[in-house]
């Protein structure tokens, strides 16, 4: 298993989401407090996303922030990303586990209990709940979860795995990070909340402290 990572403040990137180049954009919202960073990329060709990660991985060293690259194992093995997130129609959990071994974090996307009771934690490193709530960043088929099937979503992962890492996506701004984080998370993923504020920074620095003062475990900070 791979799980040197922080969830807390979760900041996906990509062409289709930030115009022009990311360096600046992801450099703010690290300074202000995002946690891991992924690469989202479903236009550019496979040498330009390799690239693209390069580029962030270099950004990003030294910050302890690591880097997930969305869909493809191969982009993420070649540019040596911490791992890669997976959903429900790309390669299977199993599949990128018996091509990258211990060489790659492997979080998932779920949207239903069944998919949470098929998750293998021997196998899984994270696991993202959503869609929470509407979102303009990525069409969504499926109806948003809401608190209340977020909290079911929880439920069941604790019954899998209790230890297993966990977010949630979809239309979380600052306004819903606290009540999203207090169902149980370790954090929260996000895009427009953070590539689309006037300051990337401050946004970054405004959810990330209201998510460390609702997470899971929090109570342990004063222990
Ligand atoms: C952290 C995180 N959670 C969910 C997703 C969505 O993944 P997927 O369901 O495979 O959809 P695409 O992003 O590939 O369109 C994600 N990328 N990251
Ligand atoms: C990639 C992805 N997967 C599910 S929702 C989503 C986009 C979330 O973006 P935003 O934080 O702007 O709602
Ligand atoms: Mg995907």
């Amino acid at each position: 298993m791979r799980r040197d990572f922080d969830l807390s403040l979760y900041f996906i990137v990509g062409p289709s989401h930030v115009a022009g180049d990311p360096v600046a954009l992801v450099q703010a919202a690290v300074q202000g407090g995002v946690s891991l960073i992924q690469l989202r990329d479903k236009t550019s060709g496979t040498r330009q996303m390799v690239d693209s990660a390069r580029r962030l991985l270099t950004v990003l060293n030294g910050t302890g922030v690591k880097l997930f690259i969305n869909d493809r194992v191969d982009v993420a093995l070649a540019c040596g990303a911490y791992g890669v997130h997976l959903g429900a129609s790309d390669m299977t959990p199993e599949d990128a586990r018996r091509i990258a071994g211990d060489g790659l974090a492997i979080g998932v996307t779920v949207k239903t209990v069944d998919e949470v009771r098929r998750i293998d934690p021997a196998i899984v490193d994270y696991a993202s709940i959503g869609g929470v709530f509407d979102t303009k960043s990525k069409q969504n088929d499926s109806a948003p979860l809401g608190l209340s099937g977020l909290r079911e979503m929880v439920s069941a992962l604790d019954a899998l795995a209790p230890e297993m890492p966990r977010c949630a996506i979809a239309g979380i701004d600052l306004e819903k990070a606290g009540s999203v984080a207090a169902c149980g998370l370790d954090g929260v993923c996000t895009i427009s909340a953070i590539a689309l504020a006037p300051n990337a920074e401050d946004a970054a620095r405004a959810i990330r402290q209201t998510v460390d003062a609702n997470k899971r475990g929090r109570e342990s900070a004063f222990a």
